[in-house]
């Protein structure tokens, strides 16, 4: 049994937000301090810690990235609570929603119902998918959204694009603003009837949606730290103050550079996945707080894996379990294989029922699938744009 040595420096792990199969694992091992697992771990790393609990080593693995993850979240409450350390209501964070739109429409009017409104600004979204599902189709259609007008429901934004895969295509994304373009230019003389004040054209062209689309190729999991940590908050510093700030950053994928690269750890394979789910969820974070701090929707890019199973394999979005901890929403995409037809779940979100809608690729981009029978949105409430047919299709 391990003995208790330093107690009163340390946050008992009862007091902890560990998950209670945790909790009771240390309490029936005898761990009573954050301390003294660590001092387990540095005595004779993974494989000493899960001596002494008495489980196997992959278990141990997960049970220390827990830990790490709190701890991560731990340093960032600290540097919050310095500079802001008096509670707010509810009612005073509601008020300080910044005004004007809120999410990025998709373009497809059942998923911007189902997400009331199309992607969120001031948190991070998945978008995890297999293999042709559109997921970088999805990133582009969202970019060249991003700077639609306010008047036509827009944030009137500009992009961040971070291309791990190389898959970013301009002469794509070229294509899709042409039709963004025509497509809100075809219908404002309809909407100019019931709206008179609307401007009579959307004084904008394919180039100029193009210019306000940074893209940064990164190749490595080093470049991809020091796109987060360097060039990305600058480039949101330096746009901050114009009239088209950057509203949305996508990382296409995340998944790539992380899985790809080596990590630089000694030792086992476990060590390996706890330095990999330990560096992913600092850069969840990193990609959380830049989205609360500027105001924009955060939008990584997700592969998927097979979870083996007695009875088979299942599909899931690959990176583990604190990954998805530490997104605000999760989208999967999926491909009706035979069809053009593919289907958006909203899997995961602290505000909005689990539903599917549905939508394909075409010429001009993401669209909808209007009555599709597949289409399962339970969200009501639609915004701006929504409420207007000639915004979504
Ligand atoms: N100009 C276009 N017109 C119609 N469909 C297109 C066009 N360009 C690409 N597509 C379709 O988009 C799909 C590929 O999308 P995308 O590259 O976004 O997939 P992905 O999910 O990112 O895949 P991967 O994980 O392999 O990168 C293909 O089905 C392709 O046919």
């Amino acid at each position: 049994m391990k003995v208790n040595k330093n107690k009163q420096l340390h946050t008992p792990l009862s007091h902890l937000p560990l998950r209670p199969s945790t909790q009771q694992l240390f309490a029936t091992r005898g761990f009573h301090s954050q301390q003294e697992v660590q001092e387990s771990f540095r005595s004779g790393g993974l494989s000493n810690l899960a001596a002494e609990l008495g489980i196997a080593l992959s278990e141990a693995g997960r049970i220390w990235q827990e830990l790490q993850s709190l701890d991560h979240d731990a340093q960032k409450e600290n540097q919050i609570s310095l500079t802001n350390r008096r509670p707010v209501s509810a009612q005073e964070l509601l008020a300080q929603r910044p005004e004007g739109a809120s999410n990025i429409i998709t373009f497809c009017r059942q998923i911007d119902q189902m997400l009331r409104g199309g992607i969120p600004l001031g948190e991070l979204t998945e978008l995890a998918g297999s293999p042709g599902a559109g997921k970088t189709q999805w990133g582009m259609q969202l970019a060249v959204n991003a700077r639609l007008t306010s008047w036509t429901g827009g944030v009137q934004g500009e992009t961040c694009y971070i291309d791990t895969e190389g898959s970013f295509s301009p002469e794509r994304c070229y294509d899709m603003a042409k039709a963004l373009i025509h497509h809100v230019q075809s219908g404002l003389g309809r909407r100019r009837q019931r709206h008179p004040y609307l401007p009579e054209r959307w004084d904008i062209t394919p180039e100029d949606i193009l210019k306000g689309i940074y893209v940064i190729r990164v190749h490595d999991n080093a470049a991809l730290q020091a796109t987060f940590e360097g060039s990305l908050p600058q480039l949101l510093r330096e746009r901050a103050q114009t009239d088209f700030p950057i509203k949305l950053v996508v990382v296409d994928s995340i998944a790539f550079p992380v899985r790809a690269t080596p990590m630089s750890v000694k030792g086992d394979d476990v060590e390996f996945f706890v330095a990999r789910s330990r560096q992913l969820t600092v850069y969840a974070n990193q990609l959380a707080h830049l989205a609360a701090h500027h105001d924009l929707a955060a939008v990584a890019i997700n592969q998927m894996t097979t979870k083996l199973k007695d009875d088979g394999g299942e599909l899931i979005p690959a990176l583990g379990e604190s990954w998805a901890h530490a997104v605000t929403t999760r989208l999967i995409l999926s491909h009706h294989r035979g069809t053009n037809e593919r289907t958006c779940t909203l899997a995961k979100s602290p505000r909005l029922p689990a539903a599917s809608a549905n939508y394909q690729v075409t010429s001009a981009g993401i669209r909808g699938v209007e009555n599709s029978n597949a289409s399962n949105s339970q969200a009501s409430g639609q915004k701006r744009a929504l409420e207007d047919p000639q915004m979504t299709n």
